[in-house]
């Protein structure tokens, strides 16, 4: 079954937020675009997305603004999402590897159309814990475990 991934921009995220959609769908991805025909505010972006990655709707979200700052913020206040704001394929992928995050941001002023698919397509292709040479798995499966013990004793 295709994996399901929730996307959605704020104006200034709107263009690249179209070619990383062009992307998800051409690569087989069951892709929801909350983003619609009007205008859609950053805050909402963040709150939509991430409200459906906490309740376990959605694996991965992919969301966008102008500097991929405001999305981050908003969606990372929800429980179980784990957003990355990225401006480099590296930390694309890294984000994967070393945080387990389940949400990418990133900003339409910073990024052109063919960066932002990288960046995609690195965080969407990277597994967990995998192939980082400067720490082991069981040191990365350990550490994202204390972070949701970290999470739980908040929101509990
Ligand atoms: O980068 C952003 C948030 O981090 C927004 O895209 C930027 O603030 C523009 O939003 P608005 O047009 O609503 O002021």
């Amino acid at each position: 079954m295709a994996m399901k991934v929730i996307i959605g921009a704020d104006p200034l995220g709107f263009a690249i937020k179209e070619d990383v959609k062009k992307y998800l769908l051409s690569s087989g991805y069951e892709v929801e675009d909350i983003t619609g025909d009007g205008p859609i505010d950053y805050y909402n972006v963040g709150y939509n997305v991430g409200k459906r990655i906490s309740s376990g709707e959605f694996e991965r979200g992919i969301i966008f603004c102008g500097t991929g700052m405001g999305v981050n913020i908003v969606a990372n206040k929800f429980p179980g999402v784990y957003c990355g704001l990225c401006e480099s394929v590296l930390t694309a992928k890294l984000c994967r590897i070393i945080n387990n995050c389940n949400v990418l941001s990133m900003g339409g002023t910073l990024n052109g159309g063919f960066k932002a698919v990288e960046m995609a397509k690195a965080f969407m292709e990277t597994g967990f814990s995998e192939g980082f040479s400067e720490a082991s798995p069981e040191f990365l499966q350990k550490s994202f475990c204390c972070v949701q013990d970290i999470e739980s004793e908040i929101f509990n």
